[in-house]
């Protein structure tokens, strides 16, 4: 079975490294000079530096080419797979669609499968996601992500395929689980960030995840998803990762926030409209969401570290 990744960022070049040790591999790049430059160069200097590309990878503009393949992993980012697919669908419609982004579109309210879905309703769908750096990816360290299939035995099939010497799949049927664990550890990384650019301490970063956790809980539940799902890589792992490194783009926007400092727009920060998104959501469904409600008035500079920490701990008191 043959496996292309269409999107050729960060993370869509470092899945492709790890997957070329299986066997051909195409990456797709919509921009023809950098296809170009990245097949001859054998480097992604733009959005992987520093990572070769092995033999068995092609990259390539030829859109029609790279979605040939029986497996097609989508590496875009969140707010853009919708009009990507919708695009293409002629193209996608026979193939196994993996999502590999993490968020939840702004404008519906969705996550990814459900965005995948929408678009072509008989395709065979699933979602790639967890705790991942794709420069770690890329350097073959050892990873261990969530591939979430509500159909078993097309997650079983693609669990196979997509398993490589240093990438461990877990597989769950749980797709809300997936979605919106992996969507929501972006806005808490966002606010650890900004607790840590603040100099507020280790213990209130603590306090964040911890009640960050129990708000991801709480729409999980709300959408009919698994509890222990929250519990696996897609949550608590990916939470565990993206709140405590400064590999996270989620959380160096936050430090940005937290030091007063500007942060390049141009960079994929997939926790600031999945905040706008969650926020909504959680107001037309009454859901309390404090820490996403405080990361979108960050956002959108209406409330300064001070008091959000002060509104934060007025809280009324209750029980864990
Ligand atoms: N970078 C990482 O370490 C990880 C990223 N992810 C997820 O992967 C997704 C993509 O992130 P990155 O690759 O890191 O971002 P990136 O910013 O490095 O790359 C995004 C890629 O998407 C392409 N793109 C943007 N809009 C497009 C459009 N309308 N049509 C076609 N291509 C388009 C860009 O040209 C670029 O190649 C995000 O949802 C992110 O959360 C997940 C795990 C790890
Ligand atoms: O999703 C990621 C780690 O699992 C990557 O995090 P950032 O998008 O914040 O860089």
């Amino acid at each position: 079975m043959s496996v292309s990744v269409l999107g050729s960022g960060a993370f869509g070049t470092a899945l492709a490294i790890s997957l070329a040790g299986n066997g051909p591999v195409t990456l797709w790049a919509r921009d023809a000079d950098q296809a170009r430059d990245m097949q001859e160069a054998r480097r992604n200097t733009r959005r992987l530096p520093g990572a070769d590309l092995p033999e068995t990878l092609t990259v390539t503009s030829d859109l029609e080419r790279a979605a040939q393949a029986d497996t097609i992993l989508l590496a875009v980012p969140m707010q853009t797979l919708r009009s990507f697919v919708s695009a293409h669908a002629d193209l996608l419609r026979n193939r196994a669609l993996v999502a590999c982004c993490k968020g939840i579109e702004l404008e519906t309210g969705q996550g990814p499968l459900v965005v995948l879905h929408a678009c072509l309703p008989k395709a065979r769908t699933a979602l790639l996601t967890g705790p991942s750096f794709a420069a770690d990816i890329a350097k073959g360290l050892p990873t261990a992500l969530t591939l979430a299939c509500r159909d078993p035995e097309t997650g079983a099939e693609l669990q196979q395929q997509l398993t490589t010497k240093n990438l461990r799949l877990y597989r769950t049927t749980d797709t809300n689980g997936a979605e919106i664990g992996g969507a929501l550890k972006n806005v808490m990384a966002i606010a650890c960030g900004a607790v840590i650019g603040a100099g507020l301490g280790d213990s209130a970063r603590a306090a964040l995840m911890t009640r960050g956790y129990a708000e991801m809980q709480r729409m999980a539940l709300a959408s009919g998803a698994q509890p222990d799902t929250l519990a696996g890589l897609s949550g608590f792992g990916d939470l565990t990762l993206t709140c405590s490194s400064e590999l996270s783009r989620n959380y160096r926007l936050g430090l940005a926030i937290g030091r007063n400092e500007t942060f390049d727009p141009s960079i994929t920060v997939e926790g600031a409209a999945t905040a706008r998104a969650v926020h909504a959501e959680a107001q037309t469904r009454n859901l309390d969401m404090p820490i996403t409600a405080i990361v979108v008035a960050l956002l959108d500079q209406r409330l300064t570290i001070a008091d959000a920490t002060a509104q934060l701990l007025a809280r009324p008191l209750k029980e864990e």
